[in-house]
C-alpha cells in the first residue's frame, strides 16, 4: 500500500464496487465450523441466489450481512465498508430482510408493519401514507386489508406484507431467506415473478436463499453454490448448469435432470423456425414464443406431438418448433 491519498470515487467506481464482500469469513456455531474462509463478492444490482445442501450455512451467510451474526474471522464489507465498524441498527435500515415465516409483528396491522422503518427514519406522515399505498399496489395486496392483523391474512398475503415492509424505505440491498418456501405452488410462482420484476425495475441488490434449484435458476442473475463452508461455484444459471458431470455442482443442480434445467434457460422464440410445409395447422398443439424450451418439451409430451405451432402474445402463429430444435447448441 502506498501513502498516497485514495482517489475520490467516480460514479463508475461506485457502480463497479461490489455491494457486499465476504473476505475469508470464518464462522463456527455450536462448536462446528460452518463457514471456512468464505470468499464471495456480490456485485451491485444483481440477483444472487445462495443454494447448497441443508446446514451448509446459507442462512448464516445472510445473517452476517445485517449483523445478526458476526464473523469469527475475516470481514464482511457492505458498500466497501467493514460492517464491524458500522452501527448495527443504522446498517439494518439500509438492508431489507424477508424471512420464511414473514416475521411480521403479530399485534400490528398491515399498515403499521409496512410503516416500521419509515417511522424509525422520521418520515412525515403524508410520505409514509403515500409509500404504504404504493407498496400495497405493487405487491397486489387488497387495499382494504391494510387495517388487518397478520393472523387475518393468508400465508401468501403475509409474505407480500413482509416484502412490502422490507422495501418500505427503499433499501439498496434486500436479503431474502427462503421467502416463498411455505407457499402453495401457484402463489409461489406469482411472487417469484413479482420479486424478479421489482428487482429488475429497481436495480436493487438481492441475496436470496432457497433450497429449490428451479427457483434459483428462474430468479438468479448469479447462483452462489456453497459446500462445506466455501463457495463451490459462482456464475450465471447458464454457466453453473454447464458443470462437468461428476462434479459436486453437477450433482447438486440435478445430476441426470440437469438437461431439463438447461432447457428452462432457453426461449422458444430463439429456436422457432418459420412455418413451412407440414407445419401444424390451427387448432393443433401450440406453445407461446416466450415460453421456455422446457415448457415446449412438456407440451410435446402432453400432446404426443413432435412439432408445435409457435404463437405470439396475440395467439397468431409465428413459427414452428420440433424435437430436433430442442437439442443443445
Ligand atoms: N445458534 C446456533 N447454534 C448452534 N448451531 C447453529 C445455530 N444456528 C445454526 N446452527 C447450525 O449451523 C449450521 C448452518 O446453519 P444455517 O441455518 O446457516 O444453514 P442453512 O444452509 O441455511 O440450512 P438449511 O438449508 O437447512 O436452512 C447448521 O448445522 C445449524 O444446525
Amino acid at each position: 500500500m502506498t501513502a498516497a491519498p485514495a482517489a475520490p470515487d467516480t460514479a463508475d467506481d461506485a457502480r463497479a464496487r461490489p455491494a457486499i464482500v465476504f473476505e475469508a469469513v470464518t464462522k463456527a456455531l455450536g462448536g462446528r465450523t460452518i463457514l471456512d474462509r468464505l470468499d464471495l463478492e456480490v456485485p451491485p444490482g444483481r440477483f444472487v441466489v445462495l443454494i447448497g445442501p441443508s446446514g451448509c450455512g446459507k442462512t448464516t451467510t445472510l445473517k452476517l450481512v445485517n449483523r445478526l451474526e458476526s464473523p469469527d474471522g475475516g470481514r464482511v464489507l457492505v458498500d466497501g465498508e467493514d460492517i464491524a465498524r458500522r452501527d448495527a441498527v443504522e446498517l439494518r435500515r439500509g438492508i431489507g430482510y424477508v424471512i420464511q415465516s414473514g416475521g411480521l409483528f403479530p399485534h400490528w396491522t398491515v399498515r403499521d408493519n409496512i410503516a416500521t422503518v419509515p417511522r424509525l427514519l422520521g418520515w412525515p406522515r403524508s410520505r409514509i401514507r403515500a409509500r404504504i399505498e404504493e407498496l400495497v399496489g405493487l405487491l397486489r395486496l387488497p387495499a382494504d386489508h391494510i387495517g388487518r392483523y397478520p393472523h387475518q391474512l393468508s400465508g401468501g398475503q403475509q409474505q407480500r406484507v413482509g416484502i412490502a415492509r422490507a422495501l418500505a424505505a427503499d433499501p439498496p440491498i434486500l436479503l431474502m431467506d427462503e421467502p416463498f418456501s411455505a407457499l402453495d405452488p401457484v402463489t409461489r410462482l406469482e411472487l417469484q415473478d413479482e420479486i424478479k420484476e421489482i428487482q429488475q425495475r429497481t436495480g436493487k441488490t438481492v441475496v436470496f436463499v432457497t433450497h429449490d434449484v428451479d427457483e434459483a435458476i428462474k430468479l438468479a442473475t448469479d447462483i452462489a453454490l456453497l459446500n462445506a463452508g466455501r463457495l463451490a461455484c459462482f456464475g450465471s444459471p447458464r454457466q453453473v448448469t454447464a458443470a462437468q458431470a461428476g462434479s459436486f455442482t453437477y450433482d447438486f443442480l440435478g445430476g441426470g435432470a440437469i438437461g431439463l434445467r438447461r432447457l428452462a434457460l432457453e426461449q422458444v422464440a430463439d429456436r422457432a423456425r418459420s412455418p413451412g410445409p407440414g407445419a401444424p395447422g390451427r387448432g393443433g398443439p401450440q406453445v407461446a414464443a416466450d415460453a421456455s424450451l422446457r415448457e415446449a418439451l412438456s407440451a410435446m409430451l402432453e400432446h404426443g406431438a413432435d412439432r408445435l405451432s409457435v404463437v405470439d402474445a396475440a395467439g397468431r402463429p409465428v413459427g414452428t418448433l420440433g424435437w430436433s430444435d430442442l437439442a443443445p447448441r
